[in-house]
């Protein structure tokens, strides 16, 4: 584990959604022989100072998961992925959370602590640093601060499901994407995109 000395951040991994593309539970699904959700928790290991996973299904996953994890059980499941970063905000203490999918068998954690490290530069106001790549955020491989939490409250409260809305209306940085980001951004929704990952 490292610390990203002067910003801490911990990893909030998301491994409670439907797979109804998928058509079987993806966390579990092996990508060159290591489940895709182990993966994920091995890259966030290496490059936050402690990572969770979210999800209504501990028991499913511990398993599987051989480095440090703590696993938050999801009061509200399968509401969508802005509902479960409200209750990470909510639940990790941690002045930034790296929000992260299951399901990016490409994610590395140097590119990781890159982006890490350009928080320290990022003027107060902006309260998220994001990916954006062809017109469209990439939030589950984003960043958000603490203080994020009483504006995602609202928009929740007002409705608001979307997480490219609620981005809309957020002061955030862009990280802009090249093809070796965009490479390791590639998420797995069907059984063709893992073929071909
Ligand atoms: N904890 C939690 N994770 C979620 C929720 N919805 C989606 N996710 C996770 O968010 C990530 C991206 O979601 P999708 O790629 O749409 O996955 P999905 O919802 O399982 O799949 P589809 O049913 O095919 O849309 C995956 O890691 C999901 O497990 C949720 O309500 N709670
Ligand atoms: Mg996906």
């Amino acid at each position: 584990m490292m610390l990203a000395e002067p910003d801490q951040v911990s990893a909030l991994i998301l491994a409670g959604g439907r797979s109804s593309r998928m058509g079987t539970d993806k966390a579990l699904l092996l990508w060159k022989g290591i489940p895709l959700l182990e993966r994920v928790c091995r890259v966030a290991d290496q490059c936050c100072s402690s990572v969770s996973v979210l999800t209504p299904w501990p028991q499913r996953y511990q398993p599987i998961i051989s480095v440090p994890v703590q696993f938050i059980e999801e009061a509200t499941p399968q509401q969508g992925p802005l509902i479960a970063l409200g209750q990470g905000l909510e639940e990790i203490s941690s002045p930034w959370i790296l929000l992260l999918a299951c399901d990016l068998p490409c994610l590395e954690s140097q590119l990781l602590r890159g982006w890490s490290r350009k928080l320290r530069g990022l003027p107060d106001p902006l309260l998220a640093q994001v990916p954006y790549h062809q017109e469209r955020w990439e939030p589950l491989c984003g960043f958000y601060h603490r203080r994020c939490l009483p504006q995602l409250q609202s928009f929740i409260a007002q409705g608001g499901r979307s997480f490219q809305g609620w981005l809309e209306q957020m002061p955030v940085q862009k990280l802009a994407v090249n093809g070796a980001t965009a490479a390791m951004l590639r998420n797995c929704n069907t059984p063709e995109d893992l073929a071909s990952s």
